[in-house]
């Protein structure tokens, strides 16, 4: 039964704010949920079930553990992951998920197995914080690495240079990580210090989380904005154990507002197709090469190739072209080895359909 008959005061699970529910979110629920639904925000995920939050009366939330076998899918991609909305339904037959909402946004990543998929490590994220420390020389290539990356995810990359206080010229490394970024803001903080902290937490607005290399400092900069807090909730078993105390921090409410994503695999993630990711990345090359005279144009040695103009004129860096390149090559390699896993699943469905003559036909074709 549709909730057509419910006003949407009744519905409006408020104590979710602080969670990220929005208005919008009313009627995305409403058209996957029943009457006897109510919405959660997923914030941990295990083997065939997760930890839901829910609302427990007008201002408080609780926890409970709920089976995904209903929204269960042989593509990872499809699986339910911390930050997914869920509508969530208690029964005779336990606690389950019945539907989960559609996703706004989803950071993905390649599996680690040789299966070579794609892996959802957080769902409907707005904002992503690269953390950079500056106690060393930045390395420009990973920046970029980890900005393709956020820019495919479709949340907003905010570059966080952090450990200013170890900095000897954190002003000159700002311009020139800058100039790796267009159209991402870059902030200069130090967690120890808590230089430039409450403007961080002013820029991560929405769902965020932090990635960065090991070490960067993205736990200390976590434990600042979340006032060293633990969430610790009670949690609702259907199982007849009763409620238990349970603590998390996959997923925790800011006290200033907006949500902290950092689940397990989720700091470091590597490519996995990013190709619209690169482009906003590389925005300003994308923009000189379609003046090139050679739609496929290499930026090599091509007559009237834009780029390579840009670069003779010091408005580009060559670094930049080949760091744009490189990845571009990384990004098309993982595709690829996805390609020919679709290709040898297709040839084993069609031998087991009996279909040599197809099977053959497209295995010689390669
Ligand atoms: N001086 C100074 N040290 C910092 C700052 N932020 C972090 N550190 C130190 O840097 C080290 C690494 O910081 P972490 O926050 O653990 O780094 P991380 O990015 O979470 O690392 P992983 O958990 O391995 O991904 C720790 O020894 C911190 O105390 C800072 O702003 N200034
Ligand atoms: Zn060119």
């Amino acid at each position: 039964m549709p909730h057509s008959s419910t006003s949407a005061d009744s519905i409006y699970p408020r104590p979710l704010e602080a969670y990220g529910w929005s208005p919008e979110l009313d009627e995305q629920f409403a058209s996957v949920a029943d009457a006897s639904c109510v919405p959660g925000r997923v914030i941990r995920v295990d083997r065939g079930r997760c930890d839901v939050v829910v609302a427990d009366g007008d201002s408080g939330v609780s926890v409970v553990h709920a089976d995904t076998g209903p929204v269960a899918d042989p593509d990872p991609m499809k699986t339910p992951c911390t930050g997914d909305w869920a509508a969530v339904r208690a029964g005779a037959a336990g606690t389950y998920v019945q539907a989960l909402l559609p996703r706004r946004t989803a950071m993905v990543r390649s599996s680690a197995s040789q299966r070579s998929e794609g892996q959802v490590l957080a769902a409907n994220i707005d904002t992503i914080g690269v953390v950079v420390a500056l106690d060393t020389e930045p390395d420009l290539g990973r920046i970029e690495r980890f900005l393709a990356l956020a820019w495919e995810s479709g949340a907003q990359p905010v570059l966080v240079l952090t450990k200013s206080d170890l900095a000897e010229d954190a002003e000159s490394v700002r311009e020139t990580v800058e100039q790796a970024a267009p159209g991402v803001d870059v902030l200069v903080v130090s967690a120890t210090t808590d230089d430039g902290m409450d403007i961080l937490a002013a820029v991560l607005t929405g769902t965020s989380v932090l990635v960065g290399q090991s070490g960067a400092g993205k736990s200390t900069i976590a434990n600042v904005l979340l006032g060293r807090s633990v969430m610790e909730t009670r949690q609702t078993r259907s199982d007849g154990k009763g409620r238990h105390t349970t603590t998390t921090r996959e997923l925790m409410p800011l006290p200033g507002g907006g949500v902290l994503i950092d689940t397990p695999g989720i700091r470091g993630v590597g490519l996995y197709d990013a190709a619209d990711g690169l482009q906003q990345t590389f925005s300003e090359i994308e923009q000189l090469a379609e003046e090139c005279r050679f739609r496929d144009c290499e930026h090599i040695a091509e007559p009237g190739c834009a780029v390579r103009e840009a670069i003779d004129d010091g408005m580009l860096q060559q670094r930049r072209l080949d760091s744009y390149q490189k990845l571009i090559r990384e990004n098309q390699w993982i595709a690829s080895r996805s390609d020919a896993r679709l290709r040898q699943e297709r040839l084993k469905a069609l031998k087991t359909q009996g279909k040599e003559g197809m099977a053959n036909m497209i295995a010689k074709r390669g």
